[in-house]
């Protein structure tokens, strides 16, 4: 066995000292297969004794060689600075590295070949080079014999500064043991810092697993291949669809499967591929969160592929972040769309319009107030005070005709007072008249209107004007004009009523409307009234009615009242224009009668009271068309008195007027019908036209005119028969078509001539002529 060698000052580097580790093994290995060899050597060597000299001279140079090979085994593990120690199967010691003995110092000189290793130990303990209390010291060898029994003995100590070292002990093929000591003090520094970081690793992912789980969106990591590493309970939750599938591995487009044909994307219907397609290409690019709708649900999803490939992706249900965004946009553009409203409205109001800001700059004006005054500038009057508005207004000479006396004072006195006029007429110089209204708000804006009331202001004077003429009219109008409420009492009556009614002035008013007509009158207007105030329409407005007025001291008039009827605002009430018409009827009734008259003159003849020729032609003209359609005969008797001349001349002119009318009225008791037309031709000569009376009737008509004169016996000194008798002509039958009453008439006549011709006082007969053919 070799001497122990001094330490090696060279601390072996970490793998080094793995290395050395694996090399000690291999040491200790040859150092027991040294020791065998040395076992056998010390066999040879007693046989060698017995040997030849050659074979001794052969073996001690191969002992030397075995020497050598121990002393390079020794010399490998003294290399490796290993604390080693060999014990033999009495657990003695059989050799001990240099490395132990700097290990244990105490140990030096107690390493004799052959000192028992309890000794060794006791040196070792009893010295404190190792820190183990004294009941640890006690149990050490028990403890040690112990595991030898089990054949191996992995022991950790601790020295007394602060080392720790490894006792590993193996047996030997020999029985023996070898007892290897490792400074693992770094290799348990190096443990226990793996262990807590180990430790705090379980917590951070513990942490981590809680804070994904606490994170109020659904978090997921995607691997590099796009198959799921893990997810937390909200994206199961936000997806029950896919809820199965979520599980670690499954690719992210099996996933977007099953949701698509579940049809939870209604963004997605009817173009799912599509859609699938768009997505995978999208995925992990998009910089910033997008929207997905997902089941009547909006989904915020940011994704962000990481530098190792995987993608993390988190998801929130924003739908109510979405509703109320959305609900924010839509009250934003209703309040847009009301300002821009409100702002038209403003723009398009009648009146001019400023408002002053509290601290008195001008905040705004409206645009017709723009138009009024385009010569200012209002852009450049934004943000500037009521005065400065006052002035630019004196010095385009537009302050008011009013400021004219002290344009200083009233300047003064407006910006003192602005704000505070509820209403101010203006009079401007370019003739306008502009009402200005001001009220200041509780926050302090002042509100200016102002109101171009130069139209309201002419058209007032022109009123004024008009009402005034209608005064005039109203009061010197020859009509009675009479108003009257929806009580039916007078309320106003014009001089004219009053006149009417005979009563002063003022004494209608108040006095029930229907005791200025006659009492019969009364009751059917006030029933008119009643109908039309029920809403009926009866008529009663417009139409002009005849009324019979009650005037002083039972007095009549005859009345013509128009009524009409004005709702003005709440009022209410009736105007009626009255005329009075007595000397209208009286003169309509003179009128009637000189009429009446004057038709009888022109239809009658005024000796005889028969028809004219004129109405005789009237008459036979509608007893003709009467007949012609109805086709009834008709006969015309033409009759003329005989020698008539002579009579006037023997008995004078009137007694011949006196014999025609007395031939007259046996003409007219001849007439049967109204229709009939009994009418003095002209002269003497007389003209029948007997309706619905045939020839042979007609000729008995004649025969009886005649009779009757003959029964009168009218003298007549001069005729042959003393009297007056008639010659008559006829001709009759049923009017064709054709034919003319004016050549039946004629035909008459010339049966009356044939009369004459024959001698007189007869009746001669003339047939029509006969209708011309008709077409068949
Ligand atoms: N008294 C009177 N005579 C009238 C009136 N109209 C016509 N006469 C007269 O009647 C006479 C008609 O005479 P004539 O035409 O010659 O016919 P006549 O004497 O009747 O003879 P014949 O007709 O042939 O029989 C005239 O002398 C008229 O002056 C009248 O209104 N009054």
């Amino acid at each position: 066995m070799s001497e122990p060698r001094p330490p090696s000052n060279r601390v072996p580097s970490r793998s080094g000292r793995q290395a050395g580790g694996w090399l000690a093994g291999l040491g200790a290995v040859l150092l027991l297969t040294g020791a065998v060899w040395t076992g056998a050597w010390a066999w040879a060597w007693g046989l060698g004794s017995l040997a030849l000299g050659a074979a001794l001279g052969r073996a001690r140079v191969r002992e030397q060689r075995l020497r050598d090979q121990l002393a390079h085994r020794t010399e490998a593990i003294e290399a490796l600075d290993l604390p080693l120690l060999i014990l033999d199967r009495d657990d003695r010691l059989q050799w001990c590295s240099q490395a132990f003995l700097r290990l244990y110092p105490s140990a030096q000189g107690h390493v004799d070949l052959g000192t028992p290793y309890s000794d060794l130990a006791a040196r070792v303990l009893g010295s404190g080079d190792l820190q183990l209390s004294a009941q640890e010291r006690d149990s050490w060898l028990q403890r040690r014999a112990q595991t030898h029994q089990q054949h191996r003995l992995d022991w950790m100590l601790s020295t007394r500064d602060g080392r720790r070292l490894q006792m590993v002990e193996r047996p030997t093929a020999l029985g023996g043991w070898a007892s290897l000591r490792f400074d693992v003090t770094e290799l348990v520094a190096v443990q226990s810092e793996l262990k807590r970081t180990n430790q705090q690793l379980r917590e951070a992912r513990e942490m981590l697993d809680e804070a994904v789980e606490a994170l109020p969106a659904g978090f997921e990591i995607w691997g590099a291949d796009d198959r799921l590493i893990l997810c937390n309970q909200h994206v199961r939750d936000q997806y029950p669809v896919a809820g199965e599938l979520l599980k670690p591995g499954v690719p992210f487009e099996s996933v977007v499967r099953s949701l698509l044909e579940a049809g939870a994307i209604p963004s997605a219907r009817g173009r799912e591929r599509t859609w699938l397609l768009e997505r995978l290409s999208q995925r992990g690019r998009s910089v910033r969160p997008f929207l997905l709708d997902y089941q009547g649900h909006w989904m915020s999803i940011a994704e962000r592929r990481m530098p190792s490939g995987r993608l993390v992706s988190v998801r929130q249900d924003v739908t109510e972040l979405v509703q109320a965004r959305n609900a924010i946009t839509q009250a934003r553009e209703l309040a847009e769309q009301r300002l821009h409203l409100l702002n038209q409205a403003i723009n398009a109001l009648p009146i001019a319009l400023e408002i002053w800001e509290p601290s008195g700059k001008l905040l705004l004006v409206n645009q017709q107030y723009r138009q009024w005054y385009p010569d200012v500038d209002y852009d450049a009057l934004i943000g500037k005070t009521f005065e400065d508005a006052i002035r630019v207004a004196q010095r385009q000479g537009m302050l008011p005709v009013e400021a004219r006396a002290n344009e200083e004072a009233w300047i003064a006195e407006r910006v003192l007072t602005h704000g505070q006029r509820p209403e101010m007429l203006a009079h401007l110089p370019d003739g306008r008249w502009i009402l200005t209204r001001e009220s200041r708000t509780p926050d302090g804006f002042t509100f200016t209107v102002r109101q171009d009331l130069t139209q309201l202001m002419q058209q007032e004077q022109a009123l004024q004007s008009s009402q005034a003429q209608i005064d005039a009219i109203i009061r010197t109008a020859g009509a009675a004009i009479l108003t009257v409420g929806a009580n039916g009492r007078v309320r106003f009556a014009n001089p004219a009523a009053e006149s009417l009614w005979g009563h002063g002035p003022g004494s209608l008013v108040g006095r029930r409307v229907l005791k200025l007509l006659q009492r019969h009158e009364r009751q059917p207007l006030r029933e008119l009234f009643r109908r039309h105030l029920a809403g009926q329409n009866v008529g009663l407005i417009g139409p002009r009615r005849e009324l019979q007025a009650r005037c002083p001291h039972g007095s009549e008039r005859a009345i013509h009242a128009a009524i009409s009827e004005v709702h003005s605002g709440t009022d209410h009430f009736f105007v009626s224009v009255v005329t009075d018409i007595s000397a209208a009827k009286r003169l309509e009734r003179d009128l009637l009668a000189a009429n009446e008259r004057l038709a009888r003159l022109s239809s009658q003849d005024d000796l005889t009271q028969l028809a004219n020729r004129r109405s005789l032609e009237e008459g036979l003209r509608q007893v003709w068309a009467h007949a012609l359609r109805l086709q009834h005969p008709i006969s015309i008797l033409m009759v003329d008195v005989d020698h008539f001349k002579p009579y006037n001349d023997a008995h004078g002119h009137a007694a011949g007027d006196g014999a025609l009318r007395q031939i007259a009225r046996v003409l007219q008791a001849a007439a049967r019908r109204g229709t009939d037309v009994v009418a003095r031709y002209g002269g003497e000569e007389f003209v029948l036209v007997l309706d619905h009376c045939a020839p042979e009737a007609a000729l008995e008509r004649a025969a009886s005119i005649r009779a009757e004169l003959a029964e009168l016996n009218l003298p007549h000194a001069a005729a042959p028969e003393g009297r007056i008798t008639l010659s008559i002509g006829l001709c009759g039958g049923i009017p064709g078509r054709g034919m003319r009453a004016s050549e039946w008439l004629a035909r008459a006549d010339a049966a009356l001539y044939e009369a004459k011709k024959r001698g007189r006082d007869r009746v001669e007969v003339r047939q029509p002529a006969a209708s011309p053919a008709t077409p068949a």
